[in-house]
């Protein structure tokens, strides 16, 4: 499986399990991400849900480019950035508190699977970046849409995208998209930060989270998310694109 599920004291824990992969997102790692989504709609054990990856080196490399790279039109392109559009826009939209355990390395689609978290733990190795601008597109999942709506400065959001490199921990946690740098074991990082809301009845979180949901409903966050996938659907066709997701291929064949 590309991924595992585990459900243990009111906290879901989803694991991109393709460490030989850096944990990139394929369509298998797209259905677990519906499957936990749905439970959460259609279950009220839930309090927390956790997105991490396996092993030390990834959180997630973002769309899996040997399985992707393969889509050539605006329209092949539209059909998968979409379908995980939709996914990242359920997920960022979900009643509980979602959190990021960053592991270590969240590139491209990972780190915008890990801004539409509404909560960023990130290990001190780890590196993050839009690096999508490194293959000719911009964010294609709508993570460049839940950046600016993360309340960063304007200028920090825009040089992270503009950038389209990786930043070190420290650097994530001083512009404000990480909220904690964690040494050592991501699950004791992960209990001591839910610690305190474990006290607190759930309804109070999805009370809260509710405001924003209805901030951003009232700002169309859904449109402006299909917008930004159309604008990275239309790079995708672009030859400066196929020749850098090609270079990478190449690199990665001639090992
Ligand atoms: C809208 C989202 C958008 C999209 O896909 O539509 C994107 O996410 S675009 C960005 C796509 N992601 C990348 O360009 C990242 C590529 N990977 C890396 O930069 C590095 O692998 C990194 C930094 C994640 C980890 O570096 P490290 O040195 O630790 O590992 P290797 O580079 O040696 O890779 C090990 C192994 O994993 C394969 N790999 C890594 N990333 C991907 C990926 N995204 N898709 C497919 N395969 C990936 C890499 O090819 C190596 O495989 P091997 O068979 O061992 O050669």
């Amino acid at each position: 499986m590309a991924y595992k599920i585990s459900n243990k004291d009111g906290v879901l824990t989803f694991t991109i399990d393709r460490e030989e992969k850096r944990n990139a997102v394929n369509d298998e790692v797209m259905e677990g991400l519906k499957e936990v989504i749905t439970y959460i709609k259609e279950h009220e054990n839930v309090r927390f849900l956790v997105v991490t990856g396996a092993g030390e080196k990834a959180f997630c490399s973002g769309g899996d480019l040997s399985e992707f790279h393969s889509l050539h039109t605006e329209e092949q392109a539209f059909g998968m950035l979409s379908k995980m559009g939709n996914i990242l826009y359920d997920l960022a939209t979900l009643r509980v508190p979602t959190i990021a355990l960053i592991n270590g390395a969240a590139v491209g689609g990972g780190c915008e699977i890990a801004t539409a978290c509404d909560f960023r733990l990130v290990a001190s190795h780890a590196k993050c970046g839009f690096i999508q601008g490194t293959l000719a597109i911009t964010s294609g999942w709508g993570g460049g849409t839940y950046l600016f709506e993360r309340g960063l400065r304007h200028d920090r959001a825009l040089k992270m995208l503009v950038d389209a490199k990786v930043y070190d921990a420290q650097l994530l946690h001083e512009i404000g998209w990480a909220m904690r740098v964690f040494e050592g074991s991501k699950e004791q990082a992960l209990e001591e930060f839910i610690a305190n809301m474990r006290k607190i009845h759930p309804s109070v979180h999805q009370a809260y989270k509710e405001i924003e949901l209805r901030k951003w409903k009232e700002r169309n966050i859904y449109d402006r998310v299909m917008e930004e996938i159309r604008l990275c659907a239309k790079l995708w066709e672009s030859d400066a694109h196929n020749e850098a997701v090609q270079a990478f291929l190449n690199k990665s064949n001639s090992k």
